[in-house]
């Protein structure tokens, strides 16, 4: 199932347009949090569709029946791009358990590219929500990279995906490869692509805009 919280207007909405916006983009300290409260909305919007149950709470004058979790979730992160999505996905899921997994696209000469996926570090994620964050759903080869790795670490009960801003084709390719069971949440969808695999309009490279320009190697 795919989710595409820009379809209705609401704050999430603004932040999005920010992270697009060029002029805004030159305040990487705002790109990033405006990264980390697209994260947080989005984990409130998940919570909606978790099992939750019933719990006992005493409070000074009495036992009031709570609705709370009935799991705490994995949420796991693609590196670099995806650090300050996770800690928004994570301020709100505080007791969380996490992932993270290294997945970058190494670009050869002729414009195309490679997934080089060198580290991951995940606890059992058999039984388990698993909720993996990357800002950028392109071409969708990353996240189907970390998805194939993380199936050596257990048989989740329920898998989410969260992307800032992802290109339908990259969605078509994660459902084609992983089939409807996936939920997919969306900041927003753009149906485009460049020859070299960048979202358009897009917003750009992500992880450079967060954290810097990196040097190809
Ligand atoms: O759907 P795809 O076509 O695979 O593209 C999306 C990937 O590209 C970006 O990472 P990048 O490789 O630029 O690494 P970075 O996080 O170090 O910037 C982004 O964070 C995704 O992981
Ligand atoms: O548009 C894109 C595609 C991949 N990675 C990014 O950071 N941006
Ligand atoms: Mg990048």
């Amino acid at each position: 199932m795919v989710t595409n919280l820009s379809a209705t207007h609401s704050l999430l909405t603004n932040w999005i347009s920010e992270i697009r916006n060029t002029e805004v983009q030159t305040d990487r300290m705002r790109f990033r949090r405006n990264l980390e409260r697209i994260g947080e909305a989005i984990a409130f919007e998940i919570s909606k569709t978790l099992p939750w149950e019933e719990k006992e709470i005493q409070t000074p004058l009495g036992i009031h029946l709570s609705k709370v979790l009935a799991q705490q979730p994995v949420l796991a992160t693609i590196l670099r791009a995806g650090l300050p999505l996770h800690q928004g996905l994570l301020n709100y899921f505080d007791k969380a358990d996490n992932a993270f997994i290294s997945a970058y696209r190494k670009h050869r000469r002729d414009g195309s590219f490679e997934i080089n996926l060198e580290y991951l570090s995940a606890p059992s994620l058999e039984d388990r929500i698993l909720i993996l964050s990357d800002p950028m759903l392109a071409t969708g080869s990353s996240l189907v990279a970390a998805l194939q790795a993380l199936k050596d670490s257990g048989n989740p009960s329920q898998i989410h995906i969260v992307s800032a801003i992802a290109a339908s084709v990259g969605i078509e390719y994660v459902v084609r490869e992983f089939g409807e069971r996936i939920y997919i949440w969306c900041g927003d969808i753009d149906d485009e692509l460049t020859a070299k695999g960048y979202i358009v309009p897009g917003l750009g490279d992500a992880g450079d805009l967060a954290f810097g320009p990196k040097t190809q190697f």
